[in-house]
């Protein structure tokens, strides 16, 4: 699988990503409620522009199956994800015209800008590489919370975001997504022994820098 081939070239990065205190804070029940509130505004304004970049995906297809995936995974982002994002926000007191009126911090724009210029400029595997920390990962962050014994869910005010990506629609999205990124490797023959091809160097830097950027979020929601 071409994901776990990049997962094992960045292991700290992955780790750093997937284990970041602010998760594991948050799964515990510990996170502050202002870098929550931070972390849900900056996260909705996120999620419109990440469903750009994967509109642009909609765009770089050149077979129709890609065409079809990318398509149903913008509508998952934006009638499922957004809406449940909304739902859960205003438990928080966070109206959506509030959200859409969230200043996008640096953080936040030079993640969603950098994944839509590796769009923009490459392919489509370019573009489905610098997806993947985020389609891939929040869901392996859920799975790996619900998991762990540190995790508390009674009484936790998180529960329902840690609910949210360890749930079968998040993760049947990202089963999709990491499929995706097979066939569309597969069809530049990129498969197999995947570090061999010529691409890899370059894809390994994209998946790195993106990972790295979803650090950068996690960073940016512990300052609020
Ligand atoms: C920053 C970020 N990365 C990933 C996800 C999961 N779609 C998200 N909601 N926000």
């Amino acid at each position: 699988m071409l994901f776990e081939a990049l997962k094992a070239e960045c292991p700290q990065e992955w780790e750093g990503y997937v284990t970041h205190p602010f998760v594991r804070q948050l799964a515990a029940g510990r996170l502050p409620e202002s870098c929550f509130r931070h972390y849900l505004k900056q996260d909705y304004v996120f999620l419109l522009h990440y469903a750009r970049a994967y509109a642009l995906a909609v765009v770089k297809s050149d077979a129709v199956e890609d065409l079809k995936q990318s398509a149903a995974l913008v509508d998952l982002l934006l009638n499922t994800e957004v809406p449940l994002h909304l739902k859960f926000s205003a438990r928080w007191g966070l109206s959506e015209s509030e959200l859409a009126a969230t200043p996008e911090a640096d953080a936040n724009r030079l993640y969603t800008r950098y994944v839509l210029d590796r769009g923009m400029s490459g392919d489509l595997l370019d573009l489905l590489v610098a997806l993947a920390p985020c389609a891939l990962g929040y869901a392996e962050i859920g799975r790996r919370l619900m998991a762990d014994p540190d995790t508390r869910l009674e009484g936790n005010p998180y529960r329902e975001w840690l609910e949210l990506y360890a749930g079968t629609e998040f993760q049947e999205g990202a089963a999709v997504a990491a499929t995706q990124l097979d066939r569309v490797a597969a069809r530049r023959g990129i498969e197999g022994e995947v570090t061999r091809s010529g691409r890899w160097p370059d894809l390994v830097a994209t998946f790195r820098t993106a990972t790295r950027l979803e650090i950068g979020f996690w960073e940016m929601g512990l300052n609020p």
